[in-house]
């Protein structure tokens, strides 16, 4: 039997249209961005593909996107789930900074290995800075010393992946059919998971925002498809290209 894993990015939010690095700042979805979640349902509706359980992060353009998403399938009852490590990579000292002037700024190196290296953090965000949530309530439960103030893709994945292997997990061995609901770099970092990706090659998979992608998993929870399936894939590749040039004016 092959367990139903369905990630979706939120829809593009009021700082994605902006160009703005956004980690854990908690923004809203923008106009675009709520026509994106609910077109994420008409295509889960499409192929009745209808989630029993969802998983968000702690931040509103998530938990807006599935709430539309499961509102436009008749699925706004099922069971939620949040947790903050599925949140947005903490982008540190450049959350509120405009990605294209970044870029001019520090070069094309500096700006690539702070947005896509494996293991490389932007610099530390200081805990009074204007856009720190180290002293969110929210975030209360993390211990101090592990409170993010700068994530790298790898601080991401280590901190993600204990929850999808407990908690997702647990949902997918019940047979459940699982939405994610979260971001860029944490579903970069679940695909990572998934598929075996290699530090290296990570570097060039960017995920769209608002559209469904499906994985089917084995009983050891592995895809059965590498990549998973876009439920819409021609907006997708559109959509993923976008992503990757953001630095671009
Ligand atoms: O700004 C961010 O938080 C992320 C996702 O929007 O950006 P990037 O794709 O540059 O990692």
């Amino acid at each position: 039997m092959t367990a139903k894993l369905i990630l979706l990015r939120h829809g593009e939010s009021e700082w994605n249209s902006k160009n703005l690095f956004t980690g854990w700042v908690d923004v809203d979805l923008n106009e675009k961005g709520e026509g994106e979640a609910r077109h994420a349902a008409d295509l889960l509706k499409e192929e009745n593909l209808l989630p029993d359980v969802v998983h968000t992060s702690l931040l509103r353009r998530a938990i807006h996107t599935a709430y539309l998403a499961l509102d436009g399938c008749d699925r706004h009852w099922i069971p939620v789930r949040r947790s903050w490590r599925l949140n947005e990579r903490h982008y540190g000292a450049l959350q509120g900074l405009n990605k294209a002037e970044t870029k001019e700024k520090y070069g094309n190196d500096q700006f690539m290995a702070w947005r896509r290296s494996y293991d490389v953090r932007p610099p530390d965000l200081e805990h009074d800075g204007e856009y720190s949530q180290f002293n969110d309530p929210r975030y209360a439960d993390i211990p101090e010393a592990e409170r993010p103030v700068a994530e790298c893709l790898k601080d991401v994945v280590a901190r993600m992946v204990p929850y999808f292997t407990s908690d997702i997990a647990a949902d997918l061995a019940a047979g459940k059919t699982v939405l994610v609901a979260a971001h860029g770099n944490s579903l970069r970092a679940l695909v990572k998971h998934l598929d075996e990706i290699s530090d290296e090659d990570i570097a060039g998979l960017n995920i769209p925002t608002g559209i469904p992608l499906l994985y089917e998993l084995d009983d050891d929870l592995k895809p059965v498809t590498k990549g998973g399936r876009y439920l819409d894939p021609e907006a997708a590749a559109a959509g993923a290209k976008a992503v990757a040039n953001q630095g671009s004016k």
